[in-house]
């Protein structure tokens, strides 16, 4: 195994480094979104890996915990980070927010035992609260004039308020099901978090380029996603009809076939969750050689 090389702590001016998380829910839509940009990681291996380079030489991949990547990112010792909101807010990092990448969706809530007498924010007052996000949480309740005992957990926070450690919890709910499993009721939201690509502010100037770049790679896929690409040929008196059901970005596509005058290729983009009703309707308004494509990337 080849010793890493000792690299200076800030990057380059030519080099972009970009921090993603190595292990957690997160890592793996992560790692799929940046194979899918084309970036795709010059290592393959374990998640035991620390800095990689991609197929683009001037820009390398460091991987970390989502927690430690804001304060990468506000430190400069990488330029980009991509984490989840929630995790930049609880640090009070500065960095700039460039992408949301419409994944990693959670609520932090306020949550009692079902059992609890605790109806609102204020019967908390003299409470303990068991949280991962204790500078959200503090801020939350200073919020709400409400004084409250803060018990800092590293996860599994479900567990507190049975274990006699917290009266309540403020932890990330997506399914819900690991608040049901664990018998507690959601009294109050404090905020909604995503995954995002964000970015040191002095880097943004110095790497505008570069990010733009980096940028327009991972909106193309973000874009792309639940949508395919529908092909028909379409006899020209049925192509009415058939313009009538297809949506598209900016309306279907209607090609001449060469071998047949008579016949009209058209071309949508359509959401996948509508293929089935849509290839039904087509049919039926005359279309026929129907094939649907994935679409890797979009770019506007
Ligand atoms: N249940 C969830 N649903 C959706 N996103 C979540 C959920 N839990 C965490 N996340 C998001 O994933 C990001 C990383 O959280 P995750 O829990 O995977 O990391 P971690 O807590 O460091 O790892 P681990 O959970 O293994 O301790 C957070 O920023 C958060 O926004
Ligand atoms: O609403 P759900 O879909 O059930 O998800 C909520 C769970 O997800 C997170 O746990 P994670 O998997 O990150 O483990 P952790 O608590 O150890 O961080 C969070 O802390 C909740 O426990
Ligand atoms: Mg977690």
């Amino acid at each position: 195994m080849s010793k890493p090389s000792p690299r200076q702590p800030v990057p380059g001016p030519g080099l972009v480094r970009l921090a993603i998380p190595n292990k957690g829910r997160i890592a793996g839509p992560i790692n799929e979104l940046i194979e899918k940009s084309g970036l795709h990681l010059a290592e393959g291996g374990s998640d035991r890996r620390l800095i990689t380079r991609t197929r683009d030489p001037n820009v390398e991949i460091l991987f970390a915990r989502p927690i430690d990547i804001p304060e990468y990112v506000a430190s400069g010792v990488a330029d980009l980070g991509i984490t989840g909101k929630d995790m930049v807010m609880e640090r009070g990092s500065v960095v700039e927010e460039v992408l949301d990448l419409q994944t990693g969706k959670a609520t932090l809530v306020v949550a009692v035992p079902e059992e609890s007498d605790v109806e609102t924010v204020a019967d908390l007052a003299g409470a303990k609260v068991a949280t991962e996000f204790p500078a959200i949480t503090r801020a939350f309740f200073d919020r709400h004039n409400v004084a409250v005992t803060i018990v800092t957990v590293g996860g599994a926070c479900e567990a507190t308020p049975h274990l006699g450690i917290a009266d309540a919890i403020v932890d990330l709910s997506s399914s819900g099901t690991t608040l049901r499993t664990n018998h507690l009721r959601v009294i109050d939201e404090v905020l909604t978090s995503t995954t995002v690509l964000v970015a040191n502010p002095a880097s943004l100037t110095a790497k505008r380029e570069k990010i733009d770049e980096l940028v327009l790679a991972l909106e193309s896929v973000i874009r792309a996603k639940g949508q395919c690409y529908l092909m028909m040929n379409v006899h020209r008196s049925a192509l009415a009809d058939v313009r009538e059901v297809l949506p598209g970005l900016s309306g279907p596509t209607v090609m001449e076939v060469a071998s047949d005058q008579n016949l009209v290729a058209v071309h949508a983009v359509v959401k996948e969750e509508r293929v089935y009703q849509l290839i039904n309707q087509v049919k039926r308004a005359g279309a026929k050689d129907i094939l649907v494509m994935p679409i890797e990337r979009i770019i506007r």
